[in-house]
């Protein structure tokens, strides 16, 4: 096998794990959405549903499948096998457990003391292990872990022969694996959301309004970010998408993130894009360049993490600059698509008008998040807005802060090995913070789209629209300067034409056939009263004959030209003297 193919061997099975993880965690989730539901949990339903965007309209538990069967088949087939009961649940306050060598006091965990929140507590030597990946059932095979702690402690007794001292060798390096799938204290489901699901506790009276407990009809509206995920007419791309989505985004916010920055963790989640924005590198009429750099920079990274090491660790800093409407938010968006990193769809208004006086901090849960989810893309859109240059009159405080912040966090991505990248993009790159252009080092310029490209999205919007006389290729050239947005307008106002020569006839049939109608009602209701029944034409439109939309002409075309202007032509050449002092490469 060529390295090559090994490197691709070796990507594919890393993405089929993360994938198998993904898809297990996501039915613990499911099962658990279930359960609180069927008890009457539902404020607990809501808060989980919110934190994990899922809910019960979307997946629900197979039939005769839920959390108390499955807990029961495991207590069911582990007392088969050991000749006793698993302890499922330990109490955390004050019990007593009898270890090998005696008896140990468990400290309260989270009282404030020790630091810990409550409900988690540090791993201690006589814990039983988790369960490894496969699930549940899968847990069953070997003897318990605890046997592994106490044939060790036998074994420094020395009271264990030859075979079993090599067994209890075997449980230790088991014990050892087992423990790498230990889940991080924040993922523990003791406590979701400040809400404790074991249980204990009243459900909300008020909660169950609107909600048919079994068989869930949810009234109320899902999270805004989990909406249109749930669209049926999904494709499989869109699928893939969501799963990459919920691979990441299922994993609850880091613990490290609390109170009012929980909160903005919150906000911030929902600027991931959990909806397919479905642009391909193809939908893109030429950047070739600008394509391949972005493939580069990011998507190849990602599949490629070993080849991306030392001098050639990737940038984490990019900058898409040139006139508007050139296609920088659709190569943003193709790398959304394409790439499988979670996507933070950052606009620099979200930071600067909804949190004004928190955006420092907001900037930092930013970061902290796109850690948390890596490999993942952060996307600041108008970075301008967010980034003009620092101490110009009248700059605010809480403005200065919040751009120091998002310096310092760059700094610490451009330090870190995480998988985090920094895609920004500008129509005005000459107003950027120098400090911030040069931690945005990848540059690529987005110029205008030149005859070719014009061509294509022409081809792309009008092809099969046009009459076969329409000299496409003519109409590209005469659109030199114009934006590839331009483009699309002049194709839309020339696609317009058509239809509203369609809308006249439609209009003079439907008054024909009305004055027609008017006609012969107007006689019958004179000649008697009892004969003004409704005419042939009465009520219903079905005797005129729909016309048809005609193609697009030549006319057509020469008249949206005449109309549809470059709009971003003025500041060509700024660009090309910006792109000369800082751009590192063309398109
Ligand atoms: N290269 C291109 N290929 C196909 N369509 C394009 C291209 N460039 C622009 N368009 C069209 O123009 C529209 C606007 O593009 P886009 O929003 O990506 O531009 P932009 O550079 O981000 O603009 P702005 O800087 O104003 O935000 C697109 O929805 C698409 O219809």
């Amino acid at each position: 096998m060529s390295d090559l193919q090994a490197l691709k061997y070796v990507a594919r099975a890393r993405e089929a794990e993360e994938k198998r993880l993904s898809e297990r965690r996501r039915h613990v989730l499911v099962l658990i959405l279930r359960h609180l539901v069927d008890f009457g949990y539902i404020e607990s339903y809501e808060k989980l549903s919110s934190e994990s965007n899922l809910s019960l309209q979307k997946a629900d538990a197979a039939d005769n499948m839920d959390l108390l069967r499955i807990v029961q088949e495991f207590e069911d087939g582990y007392e088969l096998k050991y000749n006793r009961r698993p302890k499922l649940v330990k109490r955390l306050v004050d019990e007593v457990v009898s270890g090998g060598g005696g008896v140990r006091q468990v400290p309260a965990a989270g009282n404030g003391a020790n630091g810990k929140p409550v409900g988690v507590r540090m791993p201690s030597p006589g814990d039983r292990a988790p369960q490894p990946p496969g699930g549940v059932l899968s847990g069953m095979e070997g003897p318990p872990v605890s046997g592994a702690v106490a044939a060790k402690q036998r074994r420094e007794r020395g009271a264990l022969s030859a075979e079993e001292q090599k067994k209890a060798e075997q449980l230790e390096r088991r014990q050892v694996i087992l423990n790498q799938y230990k889940a991080p204290p924040e993922v523990g489901v003791q406590r979701v959301g400040g809400v404790n699901v074991d249980g204990r506790g009243p459900p909300s009276p008020e909660g169950l309004a609107g909600m048919q407990v079994k068989g869930v009809v949810y009234s109320r509206n899902p999270p805004a970010s989990s909406k249109g995920a749930e669209g049926d007419d999904e494709t499989d791309s869109d699928e893939d998408f969501q799963e990459r989505f919920e691979r990441r985004v299922l994993k609850p916010l880091p613990a490290s993130l609390q109170g009012e920055m929980r909160e903005l963790g919150a906000a911030i989640t929902r600027d991931i894009f959990t909806e397919n924005p479905n642009v391909r590198w193809e939908d893109i009429s030429g950047l070739e360049q600008a394509k391949r750099l972005l493939k580069e920079a990011v998507v190849q990274p990602i599949k490629y993490p070993e080849l991306f090491t030392g001098l050639l660790a990737p940038w984490k800093g990019l900058l898409l600059y040139g006139p508007p409407g050139t296609g920088k938010t659709m190569l943003a968006k193709a790398v959304a698509t394409e790439c499988k990193t979670t996507f933070f769809n950052i606009h620099a208004s979200t930071i600067i008008s909804k949190w004004r006086g928190d955006s420092e901090k907001l900037v930092r849960v930013l970061f902290e998040l796109a850690r948390h989810h890596a490999p993942s893309t952060i996307f600041l859109d108008e970075v301008d807005a967010l980034m003009g240059a620092r101490g110009g009159e009248g700059e605010h405080e809480a403005s200065r802060r919040m751009k120091t912040e998002l310096l310092v966090q760059m700094d610490g991505l451009a330090r870190s090995n995480a998988l985090v990248f920094v895609l920004s993009a500008t129509n005005l790159p000459w107003e950027l913070d120098m400090a911030m252009l040069r931690r945005l080092e990848k540059r690529i310029y987005v110029s205008l789209p030149d005859t070719g490209a014009r061509l294509r999205i022409l081809e792309t919007l009008l092809g099969g629209r046009c009459s076969p006389e329409v000299p496409l290729s003519r109409v590209a050239e005469l659109t030199e300067g114009y934006s590839g947005s331009d483009v699309f307008l002049v194709a839309k106002e020339a696609a317009m034409r058509p239809l509203r020569r369609l809308m006249t006839k439609l209009e003079a049939a439907s008054c024909s056939s009305s004055s027609s109608k008017q006609e012969e009602v107007g006689v019958h209701s004179y000649g008697s009263r009892t004969a003004a029944a409704p005419g042939p034409h009465a009520g219903h439109k079905a005797s005129v004959p729909h016309p048809e939309l005609g193609p697009i002409e030549e006319a057509d075309v020469q008249a949206a030209l005449t109309v549809s202007k470059a709009s971003a032509k003025q500041y060509e050449q700024k660009y090309k003297l910006f792109h000369e002092e800082y751009g590192q490469v063309g398109s």
